[in-house]
């Protein structure tokens, strides 16, 4: 950088030398700064504090998750990953070390799905990440997934499979039994209108397809049908009816979005203070209302966040109502490839990726990403390429649910998206010609507005200047998750004051959350982040920073001293 940028803001003394602040451009919009935070940042500083020999995981109040640091400094800013991972934990890797194995190979989000195991089984889960966040230093948040009261079958007691073949005469029923007393080749169903809603003659799907069979009978309580398609059946599988093939769409689409069970998991999940609680099967936009203001009332102030699957042929009718009173997105390719034509599944991800991107919502790509891994140390070609289709298309996160849940090789999985997602990124970085003003305007109000411009201006910056890094200083995340909007080069410092937000943080993409107490004033806030990340070899003298906040409308370009 040339010297004709120097600047003339003043720095404290102590600092004045050790920071000499060159390019700024402030404030390039004369906004009235809006108002001030009235929140006292006061919280005492934590001393530093050592998780494990040599593991430094908290200096002086900054607290950043530790993998992420090393891969800043292994990978250098611009090639740090910038997709985030989120990985279902099952019997699989449920254990502290094994969910610790996962953290250490950059699992952003570990999800629970409430479909599977009992609440004592989940509360264990998520108190061990917790602990682990505390103890060495990640910060990995924690997504409670809702069953949902879809049509599943029962968990089929205590075996892990059973094998359905061709023409065989199999019974479901709504008729619950004592375990030793269930009747062979028989399944018991979740919904009571199941056996009154299927005609015979249709077809009915487990997984989508998985196993097919024809109803043939019905008597009473109990739907007789005959293998057409024969399979394993999987505890807890999804079961779709289909006439004239066309998804059946009955009583059953009256089925609440949110069962009895899963406002008891809520409450659970908020007992338990997870940071994400994905809604399946949502059908409109409504019900995530709901569930915030139940939220707000339980909790006040709580920062959870409301992710909506992307899983119904009903969510596709709705899907930007959705998209925009959620906190974010799934799609959840497994059930949605059960209710609309498998060829359509990437047409949807498509275009859920780009409304959230428009929406600035973050969006989760799940389901089958590297399949094959369940039972392989390697992924076959063909989900690499679904993989790098993914994060070319710029999705904030990718989720491996049995590959992690009950796989085989859960850490070779997660390496595989980790390395795919470099590579493509890094490709992205190479041919990218976008134009922030491809983007809508989100902000409702005209504060919101100039924030917005602001963000979209600084990630421009950013890569004109080739910067090593943004920083915003955040309240409540929201100038961070639209400086991610724009999937910028360079990685995004988020500094946030509580750990509920950094965390929150962690799925969106390129933004590195760390928790920071920091004020109104911004020249000591950077003097002291600047001190901060060098002490930990972070940053470096001659990094190019531009640095925003929620504080100050301004943009500020600064070199490390
Ligand atoms: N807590 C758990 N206990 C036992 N098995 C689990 C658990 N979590 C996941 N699994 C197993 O891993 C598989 C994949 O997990 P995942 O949560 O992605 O299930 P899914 O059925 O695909 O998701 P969803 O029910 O949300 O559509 C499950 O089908 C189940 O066999
Ligand atoms: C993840 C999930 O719920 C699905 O793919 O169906
Ligand atoms: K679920
Ligand atoms: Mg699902």
């Amino acid at each position: 950088m040339s010297g004709s940028f120097r600047c003339s803001i003043s720095l404290s003394p102590l600092h004045s030398n050790e920071f000499p602040r060159i390019p700024v451009t402030k404030p390039r919009i004369h906004v009235p700064v809006p108002k001030p935070m009235t929140v006292a940042l006061s919280k005492v500083v934590s001393p530093l504090r050592v998780a494990a020999p040599g593991v430094m995981i908290e200096a002086a109040g900054l607290e950043v998750d530790r993998v992420t640091e090393a891969e800043l400094k292994e990978n250098g800013f611009r090639s740090t990953r910038k997709t985030k991972i989120v990985c279902t934990i099952g019997p699989r890797t449920c254990e502290f070390e094994e969910i610790e194995a996962l953290a250490v190979g950059g699992m952003n989000v570990a999800r629970v799905n409430m479909c599977h195991g009992t609440r004592e089984w989940h509360r264990d889960v998520i108190r061990r990440v917790r602990q682990l966040n505390e103890e060495k230093g990640f910060a990995v948040a924690v997504m409670m997934d809702t069953e949902g009261s879809e049509i599943h079958m029962d968990d089929l007691n205590d075996v892990e499979s059973t094998k359905a073949e061709d023409g065989q005469i199999w019974t479901f029923t709504v008729r619950a039994f004592d375990q030793p007393h269930r009747p062979e080749r028989t399944i018991t169903v979740n919904y009571d209108g199941f056996a009154e809603d299927v005609k015979v003659g249709d077809e009915l799907l487990v997984d989508g397809g998985m196993v097919t069979f024809v109803v043939i009978e019905k008597i009473g309580p109990d739907v007789i049908c005959r293998c057409t398609d024969p399979g394993l059946l999987l505890p807890r599988a999804n079961l779709t009816f289909w006439r004239n093939e066309s998804l059946v769409r009955e009583r059953n689409a009256m089925l609440p979005t949110i069962s009895s069970k899963d406002w008891l998991d809520i409450d659970f999940g908020i007992e338990e203070g997870v940071d994400f609680i994905a809604v399946s099967f949502v059908k409109s936009a409504e019900v995530i209302k709901t569930l915030k203001s139940y939220i707000i009332d339980r909790s006040p102030g709580s920062q959870i966040g409301i992710i909506a699957k992307i899983e119904s042929i009903d969510s596709l009718k709705n899907l930007e109502e959705i998209i925009q009173v959620s906190d974010g997105t799934m799609v959840a390719r497994g059930d949605l490839g059960a209710q609309i034509p498998l060829e359509q599944v990437p047409l949807v991800q498509h275009e859920v990726i780009q409304l959230c991107r428009q929406l600035n919502k973050p969006v989760i790509v799940a389901s089958q990403l590297l399949e094959s891994m369940i039972e392989y140390p390697i992924p076959t070609r063909a989900e690499v390429a679904d993989v790098s289709e993914a994060v070319g298309q710029e999705a904030d996160a990718l989720m491996l649910s049995s590959e992690s849940a009950m796989g085989q090789y859960p850490e070779k999985a997660l390496a595989v998206l980790r390395s795919v997602s470099l590579r493509i990124e890094k490709c992205r970085r190479e041919e990218k010609h976008w134009d922030v003003t491809d983007l809508r305007i989100v902000s409702s109000s005209k504060l919101d507005e100039i924030s917005e411009e602001i963000c979209n201006t600084t990630s421009r910056m950013a890569n004109k200047l080739k910067a090593d890094a943004i920083f915003v200083y955040t309240k409540t995340g929201q100038t961070a998750s639209l400086l991610s909007r724009n999937r910028p080069d360079c990685p995004i410092f988020a500094f946030a004051p509580s750990t509920s937000i950094q965390r929150c943080l962690n799925l969106k993409w390129g933004l590195i959350p760390f928790r920071l107490d920091f004020s109104d004033d911004m020249e000591s806030n950077l003097n002291r982040t600047f001190s901060l990340l060098k002490a930990r070899a972070m940053i470096k003298s001659g990094d190019l920073i531009i640095v925003v906040s929620d504080v100050m409308q301004s943009i500020q370009a600064i070199k490390v001293p």
